[in-house]
């Protein structure tokens, strides 16, 4: 049986910078992953080479097996990605969107417009779905760009930071339908800065910091008998720097 994504060495530099030094992850089948690092620790370079989306300078992704750059078709057509900062057709519908990467995709149009009208009123998007997706705001779009990660029924999900500038009833909707999933046989990976919705969420957590996996496993594993946020401040060493606090802004 394979596991949803095996990542092995994993590196990227960027001119002098490694970015992502030799990263190991191991998701298994049917887990609930959150990837959780400071800002600039290597989460979305990471994914990004785990999904197909940047070369690696090093080292291997698979997907239930598939290797993501031997075997490109394969391993894309059981992952949906949810990547940051994604870029959408500005001049079409949320709906047209969703068509268009559906038929992109080989899918028969009769299933994509089920699926699409589904998906836009379950993610509350129905009104929306007739807008052009240059109108919409930061939220509407991690919406539409889950909705696409979800089109294909994929077995595995990669989302970068998916509750991003999401209001809070949009978030429960989205939580809903992720807890759906996993329940439902799917795997997710998720990165994310709030400590609190990874731990309400996952069952495994990895902590990156500087570019490397400092720990991961199974979520009351990595935690231990501490809050995730606890746990995440140690690890990255976070409580022994000195705050200096900005004088200049008492009275
Ligand atoms: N295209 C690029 N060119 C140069 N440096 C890059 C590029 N992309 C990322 N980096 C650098 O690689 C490091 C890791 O960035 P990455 O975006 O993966 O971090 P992250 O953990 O996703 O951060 P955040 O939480 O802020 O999104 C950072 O130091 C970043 O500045």
């Amino acid at each position: 049986m394979h596991t949803a994504l095996e990542i092995r060495g994993l590196t990227k530099r960027f001119g002098d910078k490694v970015a992502v030094d030799a990263v190991d992850l191991t998701v298994p089948r049917g887990s609930f992953y959150g990837l959780v690092g400071q800002n600039g620790a290597g989460k979305t370079t990471t994914l990004s080479m785990a999904v197909g989306l940047l070369r690696p300078d090093g080292g291997t992704a698979t997907i239930f097996g598939a290797d993501v750059w031997a075997d490109p078709d394969r391993a894309k057509g059981l992952v949906g990605v949810l990547p940051d900062g994604l870029a959408m057709p500005e001049r079409l519908t949320g709906r047209e969107v969703l068509t268009y990467l559906g038929l992109l995709r080989g899918m028969p149009r009769r299933v994509v417009e089920e699926r699409a009208a589904e998906l836009l009123a379950v993610l509350e998007l129905d009104t929306a779905g007739k807008a052009l997706v240059i109108e919409y705001s930061t939220g509407m779009r991690k919406k539409i760009g889950l909705a696409t990660a979800l089109l294909h029924a994929p077995r595995l999900l990669v989302l970068d930071e998916p509750f991003e500038a999401v209001d809070p009833v949009s978030a429960a909707t989205i939580k809903t339908i992720l807890r759906g999933f996993v329940a439902g046989g799917g795997s997710i990976v998720l990165s994310s800065h709030v400590m609190a919705l990874v731990e309400q969420l996952c069952d495994h957590v990895a902590v990156v910091d500087a570019g490397t996996v400092v720990a991961a496993g199974p979520l009351d594993q990595v935690r231990g008998d501490r809050s995730l946020e606890d746990t995440f401040v140690a690890l990255v060493g976070g409580q022994d720097k000195e705050i200096k606090e900005l004088s200049w802004l008492s009275n």
